[in-house]
């Protein structure tokens, strides 16, 4: 990663994070952008004393949460949040994206569906005119066979996830399977995600093109951001 991404990712995290005011529940995504927002969060909460609860989408998210001092709660408690605050791979125009590189677009789904405002914080390399990422699924391991086949019959080239200083595919945070798909550019990003999603065994796809009038994306730059 360049400097200027990581000040990028920087300026978009924390000024997602100065948007959280005293007494919110939050959604804390996952991933390196969103860890920055949480990093501001932590001078807040020692500095300002800042009230705040967050669920974590993420067992990774989890642990950073509890160095950085941010208190846990779950949906279970808080079925509906203020706000959350997440990353993404690739955003287009419509404000639909493709999230998932970790693997936790089903948490990240929940929380962005429980939260009255779902605050996107990601730099300028993400932003696209037609999404054509690699899109993540998350699927039970009883319907691998399954979903493989009609992600074929997609023409989404699934390949399952292989793990990093472990052999076989990654599991995630719900003992499910992740496979990637390419399906080059997608013309209708809200069809495919429901022909995905439809597929038995399916938990969830990284296709997110439900959230856009709720939705604020704030682009981190060099020299600040800018807002969706
Ligand atoms: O599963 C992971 C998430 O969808 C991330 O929010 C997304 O991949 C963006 O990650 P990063 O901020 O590290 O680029």
């Amino acid at each position: 990663m360049s400097d200027d991404v990581v000040i990028s990712k920087k300026n978009a995290g924390y000024y997602a994070a100065d948007l959280v005011k005293d007494g919110m529940i939050i959604g804390l995504g996952t991933g390196s952008t969103v860890f920055y927002a949480m990093e501001r969060l932590s001078v807040r909460i020692k500095e300002e004393g800042l009230n705040i609860k967050g669920v974590p989408t993420s067992f990774q998210t989890a642990m950073r949460a509890r160095d950085y001092g941010i208190p846990l709660t779950t949906l279970d408690d808080y079925p509906k949040l203020d706000l959350a605050i997440d990353g993404a791979d690739q955003i287009d125009p419509n404000l639909c994206m493709i999230k998932g590189r970790g693997a936790a677009q089903t948490r990240e789904r929940c929380v962005a569906q429980a939260a009255e405002k779902f605050v996107v914080v990601a730099d300028e390399g993400k932003l696209c005119d037609v999404l054509s990422a690699v899109v993540p699924v998350e699927l039970i391991p009883f319907s691998f066979g399954l979903v493989v086949e009609r992600l074929k019959e997609l023409s989404g080239n699934p390949k399952v996830r292989e793990g990093v200083k472990k052999d076989g595919p990654v599991i995630t945070d719900n003992g499910c399977i992740e496979i990637d798909c390419d399906f080059g550019e997608i013309k209708d990003a809200k069809a495919l995600q429901m022909e995905i999603n439809n597929i038995p065994g399916v938990l969830s796809c990284g296709l997110f093109t439900e959230f856009g009038e709720k939705t604020v994306v704030v682009v981190g730059k060099t020299d600040g951001v800018k807002t969706l």
